[in-house]
């Protein structure tokens, strides 16, 4: 170790351990909490720890003693924008700022001090650019789907259609006709059809600005790089589903009755599927949870003081009886039939217009 152990360099190596170590912890916690996003937890952890140790080769009584918070003039400087912290993306980019920032002041002021330290936080800092690049990313994509999402009325359920240019003429038509989500809810196909499918619609629905969900099956959904996946209540729980498909994928979870509704309230779901509310033909019931059910969850969702999730009734929904749905006060509907006649355009007016006009307490914003 070189004795060039100036107390003001000292001084710079400590504050800035500290100012690292913080941001570190902060985006550590961002990962976890806010996120969920178990893999980035675990390299900001190895950052914080790598970092202690490289840190602990630098005399530590001496940093200690260099410490003199009440005297530094920094201590009483911010700017507005520290201050304020609007959304997890722009959270995580000044966390991510300071973090890389502190580190090369580390780094710098470190060669006077002991060169293989300074090494070894160069090496941290790289690390920390990739790191911080994902988790940043991973914030601003989970927003941006469930800000669509939260903005989708009109939900339509396909099958793989006769092959890929059917497939993909008919999402065109749906999202030309005002449908935010897409369910690709196909029973016939083997996994490697469905899986090829799936990675279709994905690429098509991100060109055409829908939401694209795979019914049943996490393991598709994540492959084939879809926004989601829904599932049922004999299905994966949703915990699972979860560690499948990752923080930034939607998970829909379908209700049939408020017992179910409630447990999805407490899970990690995105939205719910509510129903069945009318016959079928595309799936057959022996009991209907009806209108009633609507009702009941429009009102639960009313004097919730959490904002609830977005939730679509689905089950038998046509332009004859979209009034009543609308009636039991919700604003979203899922459809198949409903929306796989000759007009579809039509179809998806009226549902949408019918959907607007409700003045009743509205389920799921
Ligand atoms: C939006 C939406 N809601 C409900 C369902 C039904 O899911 P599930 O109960 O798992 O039944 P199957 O679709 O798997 O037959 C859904 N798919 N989408
Ligand atoms: C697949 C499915 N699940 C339902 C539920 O209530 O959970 S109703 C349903 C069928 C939806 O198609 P259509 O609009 O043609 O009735
Ligand atoms: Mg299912």
């Amino acid at each position: 170790m070189n004795s060039n152990n100036s107390t003001p360099t000292l001084r710079v190596l400590d504050a800035n351990a500290n100012r690292a170590a913080e941001g570190m912890r902060t985006l550590e916690e961002t990962a976890r909490f806010l996120l969920s996003a178990a893999e980035l937890q675990f390299q900001f952890k190895n950052l914080r720890h790598d970092l202690s140790l490289a840190i602990a080769r630098l005399p530590r009584l001496e940093l200690l003693a260099s410490r003199n918070t009440p005297d530094d003039i920094g201590t009483k400087t911010s700017t507005p924008s520290e201050q304020s912290r609007p959304d997890t993306a722009s959270l995580i980019a000044s966390a991510s700022s300071r973090v890389q920032q502190a580190l090369r002041c580390l780094e710098e002021y470190g060669k006077s001090i002991d060169v293989e330290f300074a090494s070894q936080v160069e090496q941290i800092r790289y690390r920390v650019y990739d790191v911080t690049a994902r988790l940043e990313c991973l914030s601003l994509t989970t927003d941006t789907r469930r800000q669509r999402l939260a903005s989708a009325r009109l939900y339509a359920l396909i099958d793989a259609g006769d092959g890929v240019d059917e497939m993909q003429t008919r999402m065109k038509l749906l999202a030309d006709s005002g449908v935010g989500v897409i369910q690709l809810r196909d029973r016939q196909l083997d996994d490697r059809t469905l899986y090829e499918r799936a990675c279709v619609g994905a690429s098509v629905a991100r060109e055409l600005g829908v939401l694209w969900i795979i019914n049943d099956r996490p393991d598709i959904a994540f492959a084939a790089d879809a926004d989601g996946v829904h599932v049922g209540q004999e299905e994966l729980p949703v915990t699972a589903v979860r560690r499948i498909v990752g923080a930034e994928r939607l998970i829909g979870l379908s209700t049939h009755d408020m017992d179910q509704v409630q447990t999805a309230m407490g899970s990690c779901a995105d939205y719910l599927g509510c129903g069945p509310t009318f016959p079928s033909t595309t799936k057959q019931f022996s009991s209907f949870a009806g209108c009633d059910f609507l009702q009941s969850v429009s009102d639960y969702f009313a004097q919730l003081e959490v904002v609830p999730r977005p939730a679509f009734a689905i089950g038998g929904i046509t332009t004859d009886n979209v009034q009543q749905v609308a009636d039991a006060g919700f604003d979203r509907i899922a459809v198949t039939s409903g929306l796989a006649g000759d007009d579809v355009t039509k179809a998806a007016r009226v549902f949408l217009e019918t959907l607007k006009t409700n003045d009743a307490p509205v389920a799921g914003r």
